[in-house]
């Protein structure tokens, strides 16, 4: 996973993204929206290329951007294809085998992190950028006037998933839930001293309380009335991006940071109620126009595969590959029924 040297406190560091380039609706601009011009490269195990997959999705662009997919886990060149249950044989565009050459195309120079997600421009050859809360606001407004009405930001339920009026309450929320959560779990599972892991642990586990509180508070539109029990989303009665930046973290929860990454003072099915019920509501909706099933259908066929390559992750980054690599076995089940 991508991290500097932890100058020796056994911290895990994450490494700034490297590519920042933006798509734009202008028809002018270095990087404009087009149908079939962009391809997504993921791993499906992780959660920051995860939600780039939902909201490719959600925005219901599936013909417009191509998706990539290569192995679950890492291999000691990187990312690459291996032809594997749904992995790609090889990149669909240059034939290679590994993420790293496509980084290389684009700049000769670039020494890494080979991170997904990573959207790339195939009329220029070039990466457009590499950092997934940039890639999901892009695919959230650049393309809607590629799209049917219905899927345009300013006609979905409460005006989409970065509406101006929660605008600063996103980014706060995100901005706790990333530091304290959806990193959380790696500055606890890759920590490589007992006080950098404690430094982490608590913290984690305050952020998910405080993530419960919000769940089971009344939505704002409520106005706080006594008979709403909870909220059905983060930000209020909406899906808004704030839930599909949680919801990569929290499923992956119970099944790897939990018994893998040593997230072990609570699980979410057994202490937290409200978030249970928030995972799976968005987990198993197969059904309803507002999420089109981008959570179920990018994270049930991989639930089994979470625990043993996050084991295989941590084995490399804490133990450099050394020693058994045992993988926990269970919950069972992974996932409860709604
Ligand atoms: N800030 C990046 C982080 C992406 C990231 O760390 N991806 C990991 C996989 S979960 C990765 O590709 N690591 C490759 C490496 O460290 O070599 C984002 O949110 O897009």
């Amino acid at each position: 996973m991508a991290s500097k040297d932890n100058q020796g406190s056994g911290a895990f560091i994450r490494t700034e993204s490297a590519f920042r380039h933006f798509i734009s609706p202008e028809p002018n601009a270095q990087f404009p929206a087009e149908k079939g011009r962009y391809a997504l490269y993921i791993s499906p195990t992780c959660p920051w290329a995860h939600r780039t997959s939902i909201v490719r999705i959600l925005k219901g662009l599936e013909n417009i951007i191509d998706l990539y997919e290569l192995h679950p886990s890492m291999g000691p060149k990187g990312w690459y294809f291996s032809g594997e249950g749904s992995s790609l044989p090889a990149d669909p565009l240059y034939g290679f085998k590994y993420l790293p050459d496509l980084y290389k195309k684009a700049d000769p120079s670039f020494t890494g992190p080979f991170t997904v997600p990573m959207l790339w421009d195939k009329r220029t050859h070039t990466v457009v950028n590499n950092e997934s809360s940039e890639i999901i606001r892009m695919l959230t407004t650049a393309f809607d006037h590629l799209l049917p009405e219905h899927l345009r930001e300013v006609n979905r339920p409460g005006g989409g998933l970065y509406p101006k009026h929660l605008q600063s309450s996103i980014d706060e929320v995100n901005s706790w839930v990333y530091n304290l959560i959806n990193n959380g779990v790696y500055k606890t599972g890759f920590a490589t001293t007992q006080q950098a892991y404690d430094a982490n642990l608590y913290p984690l586990f305050e952020g998910l309380d405080r993530v419960e509180q919000l769940l089971s508070s009344p939505a704002p539109s409520d106005g706080g009335s006594p008979e709403t029990k909870s909220r059905k989303y983060l930000l209020g009665d909406n899906l808004t991006e704030t839930d599909v930046r949680l919801y990569t973290t929290i499923i992956r929860f119970d099944v790897a940071y939990r018994p893998v990454f040593l997230c072990s003072l609570k699980s979410i099915r057994h202490d937290y109620p409200s978030i249970y019920s928030w995972l799976r509501r968005l987990h198993w909706d197969q059904d309803s126009r507002e999420t089109n099933a981008a959570f179920h259908s990018t994270s049930a066929p991989y639930l089994d595969v979470y625990g043993p390559s996050y084991a295989a992750a941590r084995h490399k980054k804490v133990f450099g590959g050394q020693g058994p690599l045992i993988v926990p076995g269970g919950p069972t089940p992974l996932i409860d029924q709604l």
